[in-house]
């Protein structure tokens, strides 16, 4: 994309649910050529919002642009194979004996399953050569089910790219992988961050650990609410993140990574 589009434009969203406020007054954009990282404590509402911009929740209040539509006036359906979405609730989704080739290259119609759906040449090529670029290639005829985490992990974000989107929005895709395995899909992530042809990104996470680096800015949510918004350098601080956690802790920046502890 040559020039800066903006991808998500949120305004005074609230989201209630079961008498529970879990968004109160969001307002967020952001442009096509940036890169979210989206940190808060457990329950802030950063799934919450994650939906809104998957198109696969609606705000109570506010107005929602997803890829300058507005949700509510537009066919989800249509809008959806746009944004690649990687979260529990599709890893959850996938059955346990679809193969990760497959698993890749449903997307293209948008399915968990293989059921009777025809695939050109196009589809095969695109799939096998994503679970390659995300190193796991040789994963490609295994049942999902047997998956280690850390690979299920890549074959999400394979899946995700599936359809070549606008947006991609990844939700913790770090959690339950061990050390090497966190270093190494941070890395395969600050790649594609630094990749101008790549989709505008949304990565959630709890850990600034797990920051990757080229991420350009961040929204640190708590209880519902943002606490600070806007270039990392800005809005990623010891204070925002002490106010977010409600304890007191220090953020370190080693070169292009994250630390924080308490204090
Ligand atoms: N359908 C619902 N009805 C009532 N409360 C809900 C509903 N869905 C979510 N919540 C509550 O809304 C809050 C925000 O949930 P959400 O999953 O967005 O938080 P999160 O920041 O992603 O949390 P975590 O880091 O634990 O995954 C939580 O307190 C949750 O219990």
């Amino acid at each position: 994309m040559a020039q800066s589009e903006r991808v998500l434009d949120l305004s005074g969203v609230t989201v209630r649910r079961g008498g529970n406020q879990l968004l109160d007054g969001i307002d967020w954009q952001v442009e096509s050529d940036q890169r979210w990282v989206v940190l808060g404590p457990n329950g802030a509402g950063k799934t919450t919002l994650l939906n809104l911009a998957a198109a696969r929740n609606h705000p109570t209040s506010g107005t929602v642009q997803v890829l300058g539509e507005r949700l509510g006036a537009v066919d989800v359906f249509e809008l959806r194979p746009l944004i690649g979405l990687s979260t529990t609730a599709v890893a959850e989704s996938i059955p346990n004996g679809e193969k990760a080739f497959d698993v890749v290259r449903t997307a293209a119609w948008g399915m968990m399953g293989r059921w009777r759906e025809e695939y050109d040449p196009l589809d095969d090529e695109r799939a096998a050569s994503l679970l390659r670029w995300l190193g796991v290639s040789q994963l490609a005829d295994r049942p999902y089910g047997t998956l280690s985490e850390g690979e299920r992990k890549r074959v999400l974000i394979a899946r995700a790219l599936m359809t070549d989107p606008e947006l991609l929005l990844l939700d913790e895709p770090a959690a339950g992988l061990d050390l090497g395995a966190r270093e190494a899909l941070v890395a395969t992530l600050s790649g594609l961050a630094r990749d101008a042809a790549a989709p505008s990104m949304v990565l959630v996470t709890h850990h600034v650990e797990e920051i990757p680096p080229g991420f350009t800015h961040a929204l640190v949510l708590s209880a519902g609410a943002v606490v600070a918004a806007g270039p990392i350098e800005e809005a990623l601080t010891s204070e925002s993140l002490s106010k977010a956690f409600g304890l007191p802790l220090t953020l370190t920046a080693n070169g292009n990574r994250y630390t924080a502890i308490a204090t």
